[in-house]
C-alpha cells in the first residue's frame, strides 16, 4: 500500500501550493480540503464558518474519516485539523503526516487575512494561533519541514524526507 502525503500546518503556510507542486513532481492525485469540502457540501467555507466554527469542524472531521481511507494521494488540510484528534487518527491510518513550519512573520507578510476567517482579526491574530496550535502541529507530525526559500525546492526536501521516512519505516 502507498501511504498518502498529508500537509498540516498554520494557515498560509504553504500547504496548498505545496501539495499542488508535489502531486505534479510525483504523478499522483491531490486534495485540497478546503476545496473539497467547499464543492461537495455545495458551500463556502465561509458560508459555513458563518453558521458557525462548530458547524465547519463537524464537516471538516466527517471528511477526514472519508479521505483517511484513501491511499497515494497528496492531501493538503485546513489549518485546524489538528483541533481534534480524532482528525489525525483517521488520516494517520494511511498517510505519512507533513507539518509545513513557515515563520509567521513570512505568514503574515503574504496572506490577505481578510480572507480567512480565523484571521480576519489581524496579524496579532495569526500570532496567537501559532502560539495555541504550534505544539498540535509538532506532536501530530511524522516529519517536520522549515518552509523557508524557494518554494520549489521546499517541495523537493518534502519529498525526498518522506521517502526516507518510508524506507526507514518499512512502509
Ligand atoms: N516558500 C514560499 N515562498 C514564497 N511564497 C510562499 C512560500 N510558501 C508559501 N507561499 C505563499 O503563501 C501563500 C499562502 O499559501 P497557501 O498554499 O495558500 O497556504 P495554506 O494552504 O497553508 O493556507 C501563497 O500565496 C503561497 O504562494
Ligand atoms: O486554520 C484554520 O482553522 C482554518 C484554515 C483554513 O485553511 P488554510 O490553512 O488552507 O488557510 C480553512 O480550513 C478554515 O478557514 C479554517
Ligand atoms: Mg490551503
Amino acid at each position: 500500500m502507498n501511504k498518502n502525503i498529508v500537509l498540516i500546518g498554520m494557515p498560509g503556510c504553504g500547504k496548498s501550493t505545496l501539495s499542488k507542486i508535489m502531486a505534479k513532481r510525483l504523478n499522483k492525485p491531490v486534495i485540497d480540503m478546503d476545496d473539497y469540502i467547499e464543492s461537495h457540501e455545495e458551500k463556502t467555507i465561509k458560508e459555513m464558518f458563518d453558521i458557525s466554527e462548530a458547524f465547519f469542524r463537524d464537516v471538516e472531521s466527517k471528511y477526514s474519516i472519508l479521505l483517511g481511507e484513501l491511499n497515494s494521494h497528496i492531501i493538503a488540510t485546513g489549518g485546524g485539523i489538528v483541533k481534534r484528534k480524532e482528525n489525525i487518527t483517521n488520516l494517520k491510518k494511511n498517510s505519512v503526516i507533513v507539518f509545513i513550519n513557515r515563520p509567521v512573520d513570512d505568514i503574515v507578510g503574504d496572506i490577505d487575512v481578510r480572507t480567512r476567517p480565523l484571521l480576519s482579526k489581524g496579524v496579532e491574530a495569526v500570532y496567537s494561533l501559532y502560539n495555541e496550535r504550534i505544539h498540535l502541529y509538532k506532536g501530530y507530525c511524522d516529519i517536520e519541514i522549515n518552509n523557508v526559500g524557494e518554494i520549489q525546492k521546499v517541495a523537493d526536501l518534502i519529498i525526498e524526507k518522506v521517502q526516507l521516512y518510508k524506507v526507514e519505516n518499512n512502509q
